[in-house]
């Protein structure tokens, strides 16, 4: 069975489109991040797993139950750190765990679980007086309650600091290893690689692309990142790299260098295309494609080379001209 599985779902509000025919399981035990670009329909989709949020067409379940017919059922099982969070400025700290275990019927050691997000020290103080990272580390704890076998979690690290930052993802860890099922929205891709299984990528409502991060950078492989260093450089030899085919853009870096995104197979062409110019090689370079430029190849067009090269050309420099000279 799997923990979380939308099916065909699609979400508008009037002329928007949320989410479009979005299909993806989340297996048990696995810890899931969701990414996307604002308005992806991250939130969205939570909101519908929740049943805060009914589809336009498409089922959700979780832990195999539907999360309309069954809502309250899953709500008992689910823990949820929700986007738009509300606290009652009033109440303890331990009184809104407190609550929180009565509304699953849990009877966790309240103490011991604001030790762990550490607000053991402020367990008595009012939630009105607590700090952005405070208030978070409040309602992580109350998600914890009651060992729920799925935590869904939007944005999970907002406003927290780095320790607190690194607390979260030990405590997601420690929450896998107890057999929970972690679902979490994010855009801080440090965070995500460093804790999750695997990733659904969402963009424009649409699923783009579901796998560990490692496999998603080795999908993109076949796009290299070059870094050369030419002599003499000029918009030329910009102009040959930039006609090589499987090269998607070319940026004048300065200082004579360049880089130039292409595909894995187009490499050997690029080094010829320069000398060909009759410029020489100086040095040259490839690059691991980092997360930002995963999420990017993922979640926007695909830059125009040309476009790229015109606005990137800087003006030649005093410096550049001296080399040509
Ligand atoms: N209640 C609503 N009424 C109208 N449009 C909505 C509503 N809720 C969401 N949307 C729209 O649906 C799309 C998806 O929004 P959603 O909040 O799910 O995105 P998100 O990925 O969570 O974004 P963010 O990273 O900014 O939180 C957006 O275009 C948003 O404007």
């Amino acid at each position: 069975m799997n923990a979380i599985e939308l099916s065909n779902v699609t979400k508008r509000y009037g002329d928007v489109t949320a989410l479009d025919d979005v299909t993806l399981s989340v297996a048990e035990g696995e810890i899931f991040g969701f990414l996307g670009p604002n308005g992806a329909g991250k939130s969205t989709t939570i909101d519908i797993l929740l049943d805060f949020v009914r589809p336009t067409a498409g089922s959700a379940s979780v832990l195999g139950r539907d999360v309309q017919a069954d809502s309250l059922a899953v709500r008992q099982r689910v823990g949820v750190l929700p986007d738009g969070y509300h606290l009652y400025d009033r109440l303890t700290a331990r009184q809104h765990l407190e609550f929180a275990a009565d509304s699953k019927e849990a009877d966790d050691d309240i103490g011991a679980v604001l030790e762990r997000v550490g607000l053991a020290d402020a367990a008595d103080r009012t939630a009105g007086g607590f700090s952005k990272g405070m208030k978070q580390r409040l309602v992580l704890a109350m998600a914890l309650v009651g060992e729920p076998d799925v935590l869904i979690l939007d944005e999970p690290t907002t406003g927290l600091d780095p320790n607190g930052a690194r607390r979260m993802r030990e405590i997601i860890r420690e929450e896998r290893d107890r057999g929970a099922t972690v679902f979490f929205s994010s855009h801080i891709l440090e965070q995500v690689e460093a804790v999750c299984d695997r990733v659904g990528i969402l963009r424009d409502g649409r699923i783009v692309a579901v796998d560990t991060i490692d496999a998603l950078r080795g999908a993109l492989d076949s796009e290299a990142r070059l870094t050369l260093a030419v002599e003499p450089m000029g918009d030329e030899v910009i102009a040959a790299i930039a006609a090589v085919e499987g090269v998607s853009s070319v940026r004048d870096d300065g200082d004579e260098r360049l880089s130039v995104a292409c595909e894995e197979a187009a490499k050997t062409a690029v080094l010829a295309a320069v000398e060909a110019t009759g410029a020489r090689l100086l040095d040259f370079d490839t690059e691991d494609v980092s997360l930002e430029e995963l999420f990017a190849a993922y979640t926007q067009d695909a830059p125009d080379a040309s476009a790229e090269t015109a606005a990137d050309t800087p003006a030649v420099d005093d410096e550049a001209t001296e080399v040509r000279a």
